[in-house]
């Protein structure tokens, strides 16, 4: 994987789809480089926009990005850059599919896969995939906070032009299997369902032993899974192919090593990860997409993922109830 610095060849004309935690940071480290930005919005979010800016704070620094924020572009733009939840994808993609014909395409999203279902859907193959490692919450409108640091990855179709692109505002890096980096990202995205069940931050449950035993037994089975069906995991943020194994394979004791490397690197601002952040607001989640893309590639070949399973049943509980369950709940799946 290369770092990347970018050249600026020129002021371009980008679109942000979707101006929340992640699209929100990206669009304003754009504007704060000189790129002329349009992000989608929508409700309070989009008003908040319109009268205050786009603020980002935490870890990227402090900026007010005066960009202009539709509902949906008026446009063709440049390039584009869709940063939804995958649950948003399709909707997000539709409603502005005419304005996006042609134009090179971003596509930032945990789960498997996002840039092909949107090539699928714009019928053109000028998407890359792209993974974000930075950690941002985005609870109040108009305002994100990064609560730690990290690259953008990106790659396939297009990689390079976003590579350069986005190198120029954020820490980046261009991948040669967006595949292999989305799986190690799926692995890391095993932080996600847990605290969303429970109510509690990312941190605070890799700290509780009980509830660290559930997450890594569901890293344990992304990580079989994986391996098991031949996908090549790229190194994301320390973790290599050679510690997928361990966690896939090692004494507990080993493997465990991998959650509380997270922990560490996600700092000490409570995050509370995009899923629960979902809940917090009232929407669906992408449990599905997560927890649920590990159980579905697990029955295509043959096995099964039990506790990404009942993980994916237990967020769908708290997305109707919009209550809290109780930690032991968890502690009792592995
Ligand atoms: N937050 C994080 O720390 C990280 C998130 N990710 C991933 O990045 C992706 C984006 O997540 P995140 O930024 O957290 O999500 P957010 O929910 O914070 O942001 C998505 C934004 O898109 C808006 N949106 C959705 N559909 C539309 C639409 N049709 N038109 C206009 N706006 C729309 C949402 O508005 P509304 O609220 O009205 O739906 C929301 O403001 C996800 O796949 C996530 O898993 C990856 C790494 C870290
Ligand atoms: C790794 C983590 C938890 C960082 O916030 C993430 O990717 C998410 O929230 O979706």
């Amino acid at each position: 994987m290369a770092a990347t610095s970018g050249t600026s060849p020129a002021r371009q004309r980008i679109a942000v789809i979707g101006a929340g935690a992640i699209g929100g940071t990206i669009a304003a480290r754009l504007d704060a480089v000189g790129h002329e930005v349009t992000v989608t919005a929508r409700g309070e979010n989009l008003a908040a926009i319109e009268a205050h800016g786009l603020r980002i704070k935490g870890g990227f620094g402090a900026h007010t990005a005066h960009v202009a924020a539709l509902e949906t572009l008026a446009e063709r733009p440049d390039a584009a850059i869709l940063a939804v939840k995958a649950t948003g994808a399709v909707e997000a993609l539709s409603a502005n599919r005419a304005s996006l014909a042609g134009v090179p395409l971003l596509v930032v999203q945990n789960g498997l896969g996002g840039e092909r279902a949107a090539a699928r859907l714009l019928g053109h193959e000028r998407v890359a995939g792209g993974i974000s490692l930075m950690a941002a919450n985005s609870l109040e409108p108009g305002i994100v906070t990064v609560t730690a640091t990290g690259d953008t990855i990106v790659g396939g179709t297009e990689g390079a032009r976003f590579a350069a692109l986005l190198g120029e505002a954020l820490p980046t890096s261009e991948t040669p299997s967006i595949e292999g980096a989305q799986w190690t990202k799926l692995l890391i995205n095993m932080v996600n369902a847990i605290p969303a069940i429970v109510g509690h931050s990312v941190q605070d449950v890799i700290r509780d032993p009980g509830l660290r035993r559930v997450m890594l037994a569901s890293m344990r089975e992304t990580a079989r899974t994986g391996l098991a069906a031949g996908v090549a995991f790229q190194p994301l943020q320390g973790l290599t192919p050679l510690l997928v194994r361990v966690v896939a394979y090692a004494p507990r004791r080993l493997a465990q090593q991998v959650p509380l490397r997270i922990k560490e690197r996600l700092g000490d601002v409570p995050n509370l990860g995009s899923t629960q952040q979902s809940i917090r607001r009232g929407q669906l989640t992408e449990v599905d997409a997560i927890n649920g893309a590990v159980v579905d590639a697990a029955v295509r070949i043959g096995l099964e993922a039990p506790v990404n399973a009942a993980l994916v049943e237990l967020v769908h509980e708290v997305e109707r109830t919009g209550d809290f369950l109780p930690p032991s709940v968890v502690r009792g799946l592995a």
